[in-house]
C-alpha cells in the first residue's frame, strides 16, 4: 500500500513537544534495555537519537542513511519513491543486531508505510525499533512508539516549519 497520496490533516509538532514526546518515548523504552549501540535512520530520526541517546547514557551511536520522500520544492515531501540506502552499518552493529551478544535500539521520528522500518528491520532483525510517531499501517513494525496518528494526517517537524501569519479561521481558512 502507498501512502496516503495528498494528507488532508495536519499534525504540527513544535520543539517543546518533540522534546517532551521523545522523553515519554525513552521512558517506556527504559524497561526494553539496556542497549549497547543505537542506529538512528537519517535524517529525521538524527533528532530523536540524541535526545534518547542522552536520557539512557548510550554512547555507541551509528546513522543508517535512506531516502525515499522527494517532493517538489516549496512543497512537504508527501510522495514516496523508490526506497535507496545511501549508506548501511557496520558489520560489528549487524552482528549485535542479529543477537549477537547485545542489544540494538534503532530510532526514527516515524513510521509510515512501514517501508523505511522494514528494510531497516531485514537488516537487523532483532534489533528493538522505536519511533516518535507512528501511522496505522506502519504501526506493527515497530517495537514501541508514543503517538499515533492517522493514515491521512501528515506530521510537521519543527526542523521542517517557521512560524507563519495564519488567516482568521472566518475567513474561510
Ligand atoms: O514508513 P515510511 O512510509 O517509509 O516513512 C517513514 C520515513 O519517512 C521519513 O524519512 P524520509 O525518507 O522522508 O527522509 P528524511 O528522514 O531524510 O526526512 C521519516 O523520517 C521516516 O524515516
Ligand atoms: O515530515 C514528515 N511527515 C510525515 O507525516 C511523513 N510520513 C512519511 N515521511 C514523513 N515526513
Ligand atoms: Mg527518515
Amino acid at each position: 500500500m502507498a501512502a496516503a497520496a495528498s494528507p488532508e490533516k495536519h499534525f504540527p509538532v513544535s520543539w517543546d513537544m518533540f522534546h517532551r514526546d521523545c522523553r515519554a518515548l525513552t521512558w517506556r523504552l527504559a524497561g526494553a534495555g539496556p542497549f549497547d549501540a543505537l542506529v538512528t535512520v537519517t535524517r529525521g530520526g538524527l533528532v530523536p537519537a540524541a535526545i534518547v541517546a542522552r536520557e539512557l547514557g548510550i554512547r555507541v551511536i551509528e546513522t543508517i542513511c535512506v531516502a525515499s520522500y522527494g517532493g517538489a520544492a516549496g512543497v512537504p515531501d508527501t510522495q514516496q519513491g523508490n526506497l535507496q540506502i545511501l549508506k548501511g552499518v557496520t558489520d560489528a552493529i549487524v552482528a549485535l543486531g542479529r543477537g549477537d551478544g547485545g542489544k540494538v535500539l534503532i530510532v526514527d521520528d516515524l513510521v509510515d508505510t512501514g517501508k523505511t522500518a522494514r528494510v531497516v528491520r531485514d537488516l537487523l532483525p532483532k534489533a528493538h525499533f522505536a519511533t516518535v510517531y507512528a501511522k496505522p499501517m506502519g504501526r506493527p513494525l515497530v517495537d514501541t512508539f508514543i503517538t499515533e496518528v492517522s493514515q491521512d494526517t501528515w506530521i510537521f517537524f519543527p526542523w521542517d516549519t517557521g512560524l507563519a501569519f495564519q488567516p482568521p479561521i472566518a475567513g474561510g481558512a
